[in-house]
């Protein structure tokens, strides 16, 4: 299948592009959530020299941490930007750190619902616009080696670090908020959704290939919560950036949901127009399949905790999976990001085992 090279390199492996639009594929693409992180020595010694955020800010050091995994694992189908999601409360005017051993913080989380009158949208995406230029420089150095990924936070788990202040076991201030005041709630998420459209549609026109919505937090969501605070706004993300693109002029791309913990809704993420749905490693491949039915591409799974097995018990359970979701619409990948410990070589194991799989 033939994609847009327009400005760019012309992209020499097409898997992750040719699976998330079902197209058959030579062997299984496969990426790591997080493969730019911190269990790599190079990372490491980049975030030795830079604070978090500001590695994100310059498109230079930004390429860079992203192209490391490339270096280090020949067997990598694709490339993610390095950024975060948290950059978009930044844009609205929050200020978030990155605290060693702690994660991210907001000194000042949103208190009340008549703070959001205070979030600045006008312009959010403009001061976005460094992702952007780290996105076509990134592009430009890959070369055409693997097609470069793009993403975002979903609209509900970018609020709860909004409101939680970071990170949060419980979620117990958003929680509150759902059932205190449902009518905010939902003028924040639509807020946060448009910001988001136009963000993705600026990386589209930036270089990305693919983008991938995280909804990381809806492991705290009932399924009935779900299709309320989630769903509706991740379909309105695949349809706006699909409307404005088509309004632009620009091709369009492929789209992943992942939504961690989101396995009791697999039928409804059926119906919100992606053509790759994430699994985290909860959820059994063949039931999935069943599920979703034959027209989407599935995205995971296998248990970053495994990584910590050996290269050999990773090279079987990696065959077991790739074996249960089949050569067809299948992209793997951890069913959460890659842990900070990870050994070096089981990513080599990983990325190997997939390929030499089925
Ligand atoms: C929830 C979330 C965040 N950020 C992200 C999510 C969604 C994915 C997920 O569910 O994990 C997304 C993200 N964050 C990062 C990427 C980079 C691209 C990649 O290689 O995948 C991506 C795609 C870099 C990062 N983002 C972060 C790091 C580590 C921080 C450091 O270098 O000090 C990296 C490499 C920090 C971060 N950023 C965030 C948290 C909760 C943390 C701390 C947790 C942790 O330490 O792993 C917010």
């Amino acid at each position: 299948m033939e994609y847009s090279n327009k400005d760019f390199p012309v992209l020499k492996n097409t898997r992750l592009l040719d699976a998330a639009y079902g197209k058959e594929v030579d062997k299984v693409p496969v990426w790591v959530m997080r493969q730019a992180g911190r269990y790599l020595p190079e990372f490491q010694a980049v975030r030795a020299k830079h604070d978090f955020f500001t590695v994100c800010r310059t498109p230079e050091l930004a390429c860079e941490v992203t192209l490391q995994p490339l270096r280090r694992y020949d067997h990598l189908d694709a490339s993610i930007i390095f950024s975060d999601i948290l950059v978009i409360p930044q844009a609205l005017g929050m200020t978030v750190e990155m605290h060693p051993g702690q994660g991210p913080v907001f000194p000042s989380p949103l208190a009340s619902p008549s703070e959001i009158d205070e979030l600045q949208e006008d312009g959010a995406v403009s001061r976005l616009a460094y992702v952007g230029k780290a996105i076509t420089l990134t592009r430009h150095k890959i070369d055409g080696k693997v097609p470069l990924i793009g993403f975002t936070g979903a609209p509900f788990t970018l609020m709860g670090y909004m409101i939680e202040g970071g990170g949060s076991k419980t979620m117990s201030k958003t929680k509150e908020w759902l059932e205190k005041y449902p009518k905010d709630v939902h003028r924040l998420l639509a807020l946060l959704t448009r910001v988001i459209i136009d963000y993705l549609v600026m990386q589209v026109e930036s270089g990305a290939q693919l983008l991938q919505v995280f909804e990381s937090s809806a492991d705290h969501l009932t399924r009935e919560q779900f299709a309320d605070v989630s769903a509706p706004y991740l379909k309105d993300i695949r349809e706006g950036v699909q409307k404005k693109l088509q309004d632009k002029n620009l091709d369009q791309v492929p789209m992943t949901v992942f939504a961690k913990g989101g396995g009791h809704s697999l039928d409804v993420q059926a119906k919100m127009g992606y053509e790759t749905i994430g699994l985290d490693w909860t959820v059994d491949p063949i039931e999935a399949r069943k599920i979703v039915g034959e027209d989407i591409t599935l995205q995971g799974n296998l248990d970053p905790q495994d990584l910590y097995k050996t290269p050999e018990e990773i090279k079987s359970l990696t065959r077991d999976m790739v074996q249960k979701f089949g050569k067809r619409r299948y992209i793997a990948n951890l069913g959460h990001g890659i842990t900070p410990q990870t050994p070096l070589e089981s990513m080599t194991a990983f990325t190997e085992g997939v390929h030499e799989a089925i």
